[in-house]
């Protein structure tokens, strides 16, 4: 039977492309085998026992609820970095954009009309006078695929970059250059920056990470950029900074009732990531991401489940996904040495509360498999059992 991919949002076809019809069908079943998604809502959508994956392509996960996927089984993925350069040049342009006042210039221009139109136009150009970013002090709040590339490309420029990551992975610390001024808390970089972007992902500990009290600690008319998500910077408090002459802009990618209208606060419509590149990247980075979980039960590149690769040789593989408990591994091999399989290669990862276990067999009756799936199923902490045939 075919494996069906359900898609939400606009997922590029070169990434429907990746999945190929012998083996697969798009959008055809009421009972999809997996989700492909971007920003769809999964906290408010339903999904089933059938789902073994959702692929979201792009970088944030807060509209997917990890928790529950993984006690339902499903395993997450998401596509880093395949939209960092995207957001990379949009964050360099709103930069320039922010000191330089060419949107209500070209406005003006494109009014000024008549016989004189090009003296009269040059005359105007006094009234749109701007400043430079060179020079000028960048704080990038989060150094992970896009602030790492926002940081470099703004020290291109000229700027002076201080970042902020505790959290750093140690592959993002290798990618972020030596030269770059970390701060070592919040408070150290605000004071510093005439500029301060956001590159962080919403979770709960990163809720309100900007309020007032960072707000009155960040220089007097510096501007703040927000294209991470909603949530992270508290409007209320921006509007206050702002209607107090405090703070000079806030640029975002997040609109919402609370700051519609304002005149200091520019918003676009979370386009940050919405390049054809980018798109592109993310659609058949989830996908063969995706592939690979369906066919080999290999996971890379997983929110809720941790890295499990194993080179799929033996003719059966048997995945499990269950609770991070003591003794799961005598459990589950205890059940095959009854059933007098012999185990060929095996692996067992854990990440936070849950656990993946790979087992490698030879050839078997189809009853037999069954059988094993179902008492392997009994174990009241494993959660889903999958049986793979090798195809190769
Ligand atoms: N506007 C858009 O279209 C768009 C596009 C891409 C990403 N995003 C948002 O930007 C976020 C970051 O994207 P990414 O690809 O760089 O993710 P990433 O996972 O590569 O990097 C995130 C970094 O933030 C750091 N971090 C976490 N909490 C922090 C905190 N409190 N202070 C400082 N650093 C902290 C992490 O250590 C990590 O290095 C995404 O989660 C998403 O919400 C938005
Ligand atoms: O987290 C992301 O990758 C961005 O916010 C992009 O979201 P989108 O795929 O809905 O454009």
């Amino acid at each position: 039977m075919k494996m069906d991919i359900k898609t939400y949002n606009v997922i590029a076809q070169q990434g429907l492309d990746v999945f190929p019809t012998e083996k697969y069908t798009v959008n055809q079943s009421q009972k999809p085998t997996a989700l492909l998604i971007r920003s769809q809502d999964m906290h408010k959508t339903h999904f089933g026992t059938n789902v073994l994956a959702i692929a979201r392509a792009g970088a944030g996960v807060n509209n997917i609820p990890l928790i529950e996927a993984a006690n339902n089984g499903t395993v997450v993925f998401n596509t880093p970095g395949s939209n960092a350069n995207a957001v990379k040049e949009l964050i360099i342009a709103l930069l320039v954009l922010a000191v330089r006042p060419v949107v209500p210039a070209a406005a003006w221009a494109k009014k000024v009309v008549g016989a004189d139109v090009s003296l009269q136009t040059e005359k105007g150009k006094n009234h749109f006078a701007g400043t430079e970013i060179q020079g000028k002090t960048l704080g990038v709040i989060g150094l992970g695929n896009v602030g790492s590339r926002v940081a470099q490309a703004a020290a291109n420029l000229g700027m002076r970059v201080i970042g902020y990551d505790p959290y750093i992975s140690v592959e993002h610390a290798w990618k972020v250059s030596n030269q770059l001024p970390r701060a070592e808390k919040l408070a150290q970089l605000l004071p510093k920056c005439d500029f301060v972007t956001i590159h962080i992902p919403y979770t709960d500990k990163n809720r309100d990470l900007i309020t007032a009290k960072e707000l009155a600690l960040m220089k007097d008319q510096a501007i703040l950029f927000n294209y991470s998500r909603w949530g992270i910077v508290n409007e209320d408090d921006v509007v206050v900074a702002l209607n107090q002459k405090h703070l000079r802009k806030y640029v975002t990618d997040f609109s919402s009732n609370k700051i519609v209208g304002h005149p200091k606060i520019m918003i676009t419509p979370h386009i940050g990531g919405t390049t054809q590149e980018a798109e592109t990247n993310g659609a058949v980075m989830a996908a063969q991401t995706l592939r690979k979980y369906l066919e080999t039960g290999n996971i890379v590149n997983s929110v809720n489940f941790p890295t499990v690769e194993m080179p799929f040789e033996s003719p059966v593989r048997m995945t499990m996904i269950h609770q991070n408990v003591p003794n799961m591994v005598g459990r589950i091999t205890t059940i095959l040495a009854n059933d007098d399989i012999n185990i060929d290669n095996m692996i067992n990862k854990s990440r936070g509360q849950f656990a993946y276990t790979v087992i490698d067999i030879g050839q078997q009756p189809a009853e037999q498999l069954e059988t094993l799936q179902k008492e392997l199923l009994e174990i009241p902490e494993v959660i889903r059992v999958r049986v793979l045939k090798n195809e190769f």
